[in-house]
């Protein structure tokens, strides 16, 4: 099927020369209603095979239903998806492991047990889920609970051990919905060491979160999704580099033929100046400052991060909704805390 490109995509085209065989995902204008609301709005989606791919956007903007329609769960009322060279996602699901955002195992079963039942639904005999589980929970810190009933173990153990049931098949792709709520700095330090390693092995992994500081350490790529639309779709760097570069100049001449370097707009705010370096860029700025006997005392100049991108990209409206959801898992992580 040729896909023509969707007329509302923004994103970088970077992607465009990847060959599709080259490619664990490729969603092109995936559409999906319930009810008359449309709650994702035209998605394009590349994700290279082997890849760390993030989802990044705030509650509700569509993150969830966009993974369960790659994942075949759902099916979009317009658009087309390609996942491990299938158009039929569910055809590959024994070589996919999912972490859907709403954890939950069967709380009488053995840690041991729950990840052999997560292997025997993607085709692994149990005698080998078992041995596999076991081996897993070793590798993770957590052999002292292979024989503990889930009910016995903390949230985040239980959330670990569901976790080890979605790698358990050894996948080609891992897609996890939402995989750093609920769990602590800790093991949420630990979840980014397994996610690399998991890339390291080939194996692409696709996750969704409205927290910018995971996307940004661990993802190659990204999409932004805002109102089910992803106004970005690239590298990011790429989204990082759609902002020029902000310097910070300290001079110890107030006066001279030095200013004529610095942009009409910078700001001056007590003994610094701000401006956005020059398309010329950072050597024929620093000769005119010296040439022109500034006195240089100090100069910075920042790369924004990807939370400037965010709001130059999705707005700032979103930018808000990004950290009102942030806030809202920090406060309800301290709400289960308290509770315990
Ligand atoms: N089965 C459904 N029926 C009706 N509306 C739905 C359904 N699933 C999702 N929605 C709506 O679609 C929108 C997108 O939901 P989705 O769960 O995909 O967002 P999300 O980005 O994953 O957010 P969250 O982080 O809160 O889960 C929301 O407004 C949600 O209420």
């Amino acid at each position: 099927m040729k896909i023509e490109p969707f007329a509302s995509f923004t994103g970088t085209p970077v992607l465009d020369n990847v060959p599709s065989a080259d490619l664990a995902i490729e969603a092109r204008g995936l559409v999906k209603r319930f009810d008359g609301f449309t709650a994702v709005d035209g998605v394009d989606i590349s994700v290279p095979r082997g890849a760390i791919y993030g989802i990044l956007g705030p509650n509700g903007a569509g993150k969830t239903t966009t993974l369960r329609m790659l994942l075949g769960i759902i099916d979009p009322d317009s658009g087309y998806r390609c996942v491990l060279g299938h158009e039929r996602p569910t055809e590959v699901a024994r070589r996919i492991g999912y972490l859907p955002e709403e954890r939950g195992l069967y709380p009488a079963m053995k840690a041991v047990e729950a990840i052999a039942f997560l292997a025997a639904l993607r085709g692994v005999p149990l005698k080998e889920g078992r041995r596999r589980g076991r081996e897993l929970l070793e590798q993770h810190g957590l052999g002292y609970a292979a024989d503990r009933q889930i009910r016995q173990l903390s949230k985040g153990m239980a959330q670990q051990v569901q976790l080890l049931g979605t790698l358990v098949h050894e996948p080609d792709l891992v897609v996890f919905d939402e995989p750093f709520s609920g769990l602590d700095a800790l093991n949420q330090g630990k979840l980014e060491r397994m996610i690399r390693s998991l890339a390291e092995r080939g194996t692409t992994v696709i996750f969704s979160t409205h927290v910018i500081a995971h996307a940004e350490r661990l993802c190659d790529q990204i999409a932004i999704i805002a109102g089910g639309k992803v106004p970005f779709a690239g590298p990011v760097d790429a989204a990082r580099d759609r902002l020029r570069p902000q310097v910070r100049l300290e001079t110890r001449a107030q006066e001279g033929p030095w200013r004529a370097a610095i942009p009409a707009d910078a700001r001056h705010e007590g003994r610094f100046w701000f401006f956005t370096l020059p398309e010329s860029g950072v050597e024929p700025l620093l000769r005119a400052l010296i040439e022109g006997d500034a006195g240089i005392l100090s100069l910075s100049i920042e790369r924004p991060g990807l939370h400037d991108a965010f709001v130059s990209i999705a707005g700032e409206a979103a930018a808000r909704a990004l950290e009102e959801s942030a806030q809202e898992e920090a406060e309800k992580a301290i709400q289960k805390k308290g509770r315990r």
